[in-house]
């Protein structure tokens, strides 16, 4: 069941929608490196989804097709009958479910360091465990640590404090419904019926989400381009701000 997310609006009113869905632990600040990039050509979109920053934590269970409606449902209350949607990670799940389920309402997909089936029900279903037991700020190391390359976690010390807090700051229950959804979720039936003009953007040195997972979207999907961007992991969209801008302007105005 759908539910009503936090979202913020940026750009020309006139202008082609864009809707930004961000990773796991995120809050809609993630994206703002695409920022100055989209939204002097865009009407940029960003959301929290439900359970993180200041969207709201339903009472029961989800999956990626529940993530998928709250975006319908977003566009309803935008009155939008299609937009252009690019995710990134459990944004990207919800980008190929929202492509395969709902065709009408996606103009271009962006699929960026994603996969349609990720790691193992009990691999989530321990993640899960782990921050019921001992909160989002005890993971919150280890995954800054596969979002970001060696040399950029050194260089830039501020950046990465900064999102290890917006990690640490994520609710539990969020977190961990989240990676239940993941858990359960199983889009490779779904990706060849995918019609929206799709780039799939990877990691080189992704390892939670490795490039390989990429090269097998883009296969999967009809007509798909596959991009796989040197010296960065999975924040590819942070590591590589100006590279993806570029990408996905190209890719909506195309
Ligand atoms: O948490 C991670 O390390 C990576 C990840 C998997 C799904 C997602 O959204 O982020």
């Amino acid at each position: 069941m759908s539910i009503d997310v936090h979202y913020t609006v940026d750009g020309p009113e006139e202008a082609p929608l864009v809707v930004l869905s961000g990773s796991l632990g995120s809050t809609l600040e993630m994206w703002d490196p695409q920022m100055a990039g989209l939204a002097g050509r865009f009407r940029v979109v960003r959301y929290d989804i439900r359970g993180h920053g200041r969207s709201p934590l339903p009472r029961t269970p989800w999956t990626i097709a529940d993530l998928g409606s709250d975006v319908l449902r977003l566009l309803d209350r935008l009155k939008a009958r299609r937009a252009h949607f690019a995710g990134l990670s459990i944004g990207g799940m919800t980008g190929m479910w929202l492509g395969a389920h709902a065709p009408e309402r996606v103009g271009r997909l962006a699929l960026i360091c994603t996969s349609p089936k990720l790691g193992t029900p009990e691999g989530w279903a321990a993640q899960a465990a782990l921050v019921r037991a001992k909160g989002t700020g005890a993971v919150a190391d280890a995954v800054i640590g596969r979002w970001f390359t060696p040399a950029f976690l050194e260089r830039e010390p501020q950046i990465v404090a900064d999102l290890t807090s917006m990690i640490a700051g994520t609710p539990v229950e969020g977190y961990a419904g989240c990676c239940e959804a993941i858990g359960c979720m199983d889009l490779r039936g779904d990706l060849g019926s995918i019609s929206a003009p799709t780039l799939v953007i990877t990691g080189e040195h992704d390892f939670a989400v490795p490039p390989e997972e990429g090269k097998l979207i883009a296969d999967m999907i009809p007509g798909a381009r596959l991009e796989v961007l040197a010296d960065a992991a999975h924040l590819a969209s942070w590591e590589r701000a100006p590279q993806i801008n570029d990408l996905l302007t190209a890719h909506f105005t195309a």
